[in-house]
């Protein structure tokens, strides 16, 4: 385990280029077995998720070259089993293997939670009902669960209980080559959602209402090889957006995928942070950290974070930590995790006044009279982020205990922070 030291209390600014997003990178990478040709994918994070998929790839036979920023995946023709010993552990991710496994090999055996981020439950159940719309047939025993499917998927007509994001990409996984036509409503529209549609278009997939609710596929035969690119990380530019702001710095935030986060800016912008869009990206400067007031004065200003086009669940944990200097008050709801707030009793020792309301909601009370703190995050990355984001505004020395997840899905954070005038380092334990 690592931890990170912080001496808080200095504005960052400067420039600041996006990495690729985690959550579009994943499942291009587990949908390359859904073809024998190769893939090449750029902009890609070098995060520890990918890097775990890809050493399955490589002690299944599978050629996998990697340089700065790319990557190539070559399978072989002919794999037959995988070892559920080999499915990687402690990534959500994993849950993308169930379709193109079993398109690959008719089988795929799982005795692991593929749980990631310490969110809540992390139910599997939507994955299985969608595969056994395929014509998959499910035993599971509590602890192991084998799916089958010898001949082939056949289209499905599926509804989600909810817009769940890997549910709705392992439905596109197995409907893309399944025999006939299927339909998802209540899919996921996510931006990482619509880019995988893309990438799976790209290898020859027919697949109609890419960005909306419902999506309709044609299988086909065979799928191609393709060439791709991982768009910027919207998360990972909000997590800059917050830095900028909280610690008052003019930072200029590179990315193409600005335009998508109208809603995002518009919510610091609500608790008081100067964050707006600009023609190259994003940037920020020094803030008000006053609350806005709403016109109906009787109505408590909100955050809310539901699945997309709503504010995501995985900026919630940033834009808190950002607030924490804020006058006014402001109710930070996650209608999509039971689990994803407790850690705020971490951000009270950096004398930040919040109140759990209840497993889904967090009553920011206005600025605290704050101060430096020893802190530890859960296993979810992006209340690590938010935790040094609190850190950072704070002058004197604060420490992020269990820092680690960062590594799943922001490369060379630190560095990074380090580059805009942060005084922060790992240290090893
Ligand atoms: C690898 C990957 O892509 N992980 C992302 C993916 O996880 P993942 O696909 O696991 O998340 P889901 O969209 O399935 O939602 C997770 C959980 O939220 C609850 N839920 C969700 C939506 C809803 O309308 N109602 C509801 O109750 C359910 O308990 C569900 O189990 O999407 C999440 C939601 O954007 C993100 O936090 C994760 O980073
Ligand atoms: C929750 C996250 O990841 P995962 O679903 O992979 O745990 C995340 O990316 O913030």
């Amino acid at each position: 385990m690592a931890y990170i030291e912080i001496q808080g209390g200095k504005p960052l600014s400067g420039r600041i280029t996006i990495s690729g997003n985690k959550n579009a990178l994943l499942p291009m990478v587990c949908g390359s077995l859904l073809t024998s040709e190769p893939i090449e994918i750029s902009n890609v994070p070098k995060i520890s998720d990918g890097l775990k998929i890809l050493k399955m790839f490589e002690s299944i036979g599978s050629d996998v070259v990697q340089d700065d920023n790319s990557m190539k995946i070559d399978h072989l023709s002919d794999i037959t089993h995988i070892n559920s010993s080999l499915i990687p552990v402690g990534i959500r991710s994993a849950v993308l293997l169930f379709s193109p496994i079993i398109y690959r090999t008719g089988r795929f055996e799982f005795d692991q939670d593929a749980k990631g981020c310490a969110l809540g439950v992390r139910e599997i159940d939507p994955h299985l009902e969608v595969l056994k719309s395929f014509g998959c047939d499910i035993a599971y025993n509590g602890q192991k669960c084998v799916i089958t499917c010898l001949d082939g998927f056949k289209g499905a007509d599926v509804w989600l209980d909810y817009q769940s994001v890997t549910a709705t990409e392992t439905f596109l996984m197995a409907a893309v080559v399944a025999k006939g036509t299927s339909t998802l409503t209540n899919a996921a529209c996510e931006p990482h959602v619509k880019s995988f549609c893309d990438y799976l278009t790209g290898m020859g997939a027919k697949i109609s209402g890419v960005g909306t609710s419902i999506l309709t596929v044609e299988g086909v035969e065979k799928l191609s090889g393709v060439t791709c690119r991982v768009p910027d990380d919207h998360h990972e530019a909000a997590t800059y957006a917050a830095i900028g702001a909280s610690t008052g710095g003019i930072l200029n935030i590179e990315t193409h995928i600005s335009s998508e986060m109208k809603l995002i800016v518009r919510q610091f912008q609500k608790v008081g942070l100067n964050v707006s869009i600009t023609e190259t990206g994003l940037v920020t400067g020094p803030s008000s950290f006053r609350v806005q007031k709403n016109f109906t004065p009787e109505v408590i200003t909100k955050v809310e974070a539901a699945p997309w086009p709503y504010f995501p669940a995985d900026i919630l944990p940033q834009i808190i930590g950002a607030s924490i200097q804020s006058e006014g008050e402001v109710l930070f709801w996650n209608k999509v995790y039971e689990g994803a707030l407790f850690w705020s009793s971490e951000l009270q020792k950096f004398g930040a006044r919040v109140h759990l309301s209840d497993p889904h909601r967090l009553l920011m009370i206005g600025s605290g009279q704050l101060r430096p703190a020893t802190v530890e995050a859960p296993y979810i990355i992006r209340v690590v982020l938010g935790l040094v984001i609190a850190a950072l505004q704070i002058p004197g020395e604060s420490v992020v205990k269990k820092a680690d997840p960062i590594a799943r899905a922001h490369p060379d954070f630190i560095e990074k922070l380090q580059s805009l005038g942060a005084d922060i380092r790992w240290v090893e334990e």
